[in-house]
């Protein structure tokens, strides 16, 4: 391979990694309850207003707001799931219902009273009080959302609250967009699995396992594929045997050494390279291409930058992919706890933890990035820009969120 790399601008990279990825348009009917963390295929349509008929907010009295102040007689008792002749409106003077929440409220009562702000209630009478407020806790038929109106749309990726409204409608069958394949494998003669014994001379391949898992949280399912040997013909005919895939993801070997074969044999197997080399730290050496349909990601062998690179570069991409139509990263608001410098002239993914809005640089930033406990230790990536050289104690910082998890103490959640 070409022993001199050149490093792409790191927006230049972000934006040539998206401008490579045309989403998929295959789609497939699936159970409401496999949905979660699918991409929704066609905007989903409102077939049954919210709420579908005018309902009671509180157990207690529905009655017409002219009657307030007056003692009034109990015409019946209406409840949740009532319909047809029990929730007829046929009040008559000085007449009420008593009625429970979720209740329909027959056409002849405006306002419902909940029953602890009633006087003097028995089982055939009720005094209402005189300050009322018309319509109050009355829920109106359509007034959350009405029959036409697009309640979600194509390129969503579905949480559980998509789940409520998707479960609101009827629906349970859900079209969204078929999941793209992915392979992941590793590199090295030196790697052994977790479930064999390794010497003193060997390590475990933990990247594979890592960014299989990393996927999985992200809603990806992912194939191992294995470990690739550091023999170019070798690697060679293992890549050819991928070209089914979607998308490939390798670490490991793409670098100067002289055993790092990764980027030559996916040349060799028709590899169209859009970048190999970023202006990064960690992760310069990157590499992302086309091979025939196929998106290959080669990410270096160190698991940090594996990981952070995956985190940052690959999901966006594979989002984008999946048909998702939020494919960006966000950020958090933080104030930095303590002063750190990053390397100027690179982009700096920095690791951290950031809780409740403080950012806390990892090790004070002094880590290697062939370390993996500081990936466990941290939750938060902080990117620099390339003419950064420090952040400052109390500077505002906007983190990427990266392990989420609840924290071990209790804190102020109020505001
Ligand atoms: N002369 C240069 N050398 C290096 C450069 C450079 O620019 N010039 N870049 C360095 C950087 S930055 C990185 S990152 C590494 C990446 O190299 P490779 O992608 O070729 O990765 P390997 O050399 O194969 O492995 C690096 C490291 O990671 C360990 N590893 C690999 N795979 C796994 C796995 N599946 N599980 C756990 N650990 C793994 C491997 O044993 C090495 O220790 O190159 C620098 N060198
Ligand atoms: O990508 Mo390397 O891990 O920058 O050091």
């Amino acid at each position: 391979m070409n022993n001199k790399l050149t490093y792409l601008d790191f927006n230049e990279a972000v934006k040539k990694s998206l401008e490579l990825i045309v989403p998929t348009t295959l789609t497939q009917k699936i159970p409401l309850l496999e949905a979660l963390n699918k991409v929704i295929a066609q905007d989903i349509i409102c077939i049954k207003n919210l709420p579908s008929f005018n309902n009671s907010a509180m157990d207690g009295f529905a009655v017409k707001f002219e009657d307030a102040g007056k003692k009034l007689n109990i015409k019946r008792v209406i409840y949740a799931g009532d319909k047809d002749e029990k929730i007829l409106a046929n009040l008559q003077d000085n007449e009420c219902y008593k009625i429970m929440t979720g209740a329909q409220v027959p056409n002849d009562a405006d306002t419902i009273i909940p029953i602890e702000n009633c006087l003097e209630v028995t089982d055939k009478t009720v005094l209402i009080p005189k300050d009322l407020k018309k319509g109050s806790n009355l829920r109106i038929k359509g007034e959350e959302q009405k029959k036409g109106n697009i309640l979600l749309k194509k390129g969503e990726v579905i949480r559980s609250s998509h789940i409520t409204l998707l479960a609101s409608q009827g629906i349970v069958m859900v079209e969204v967009f078929k999941d793209i394949s992915i392979a992941v494998l590793s590199t090295g003669d030196e790697l052994k699995e977790p479930w064999e014994i390794s010497s003193e001379d060997e390590i475990y391949n933990c990247n594979s396992y890592a960014l299989i898992s990393l996927l999985k949280e992200k809603g990806f399912n992912a194939t191992y594929s294995g470990v690739i040997p550091d023999d170019l013909n070798k690697s060679k005919e293992f890549i050819s045997t991928l070209k089914n895939y979607d998308v490939v993801i390798t670490t490991g070997g793409i670098s100067m050494g002289d055993a790092d074969f990764v980027a030559q044999a996916f040349l060799d197997n028709g590899l169209e390279p859009i970048f190999h080399g970023v202006n990064l730290k960690p992760g310069r050496p990157i590499m992302m291409g086309k091979m025939n349909k196929t998106i290959v990601f080669s990410l270096p062998g160190n698991p940090l930058t594996a990981m952070v690179n995956m985190h940052l570069f690959a999901i966006p991409a594979l989002k984008k992919l999946q048909g998702s139509s939020c494919f960006y990263h966000d950020v958090i608001k933080a104030k930095n706890k303590k002063e750190f410098k990053t390397k100027q002239g690179r982009v700096n993914i920095v690791l951290g933890t950031c809780e409740n809005g403080i950012f806390t640089v990892t090790r004070d930033n002094k880590y290697g990035s062939g370390m993996i406990t500081v990936l466990y230790e941290s939750n938060a990536l902080l990117v620099t820009s390339k003419d950064t050289s420090s952040i400052s104690e109390e500077q505002e910082v906007g983190v990427i969120s990266f392990n989420n998890k609840l924290i071990n103490k209790q804190i102020d959640i109020f505001n």
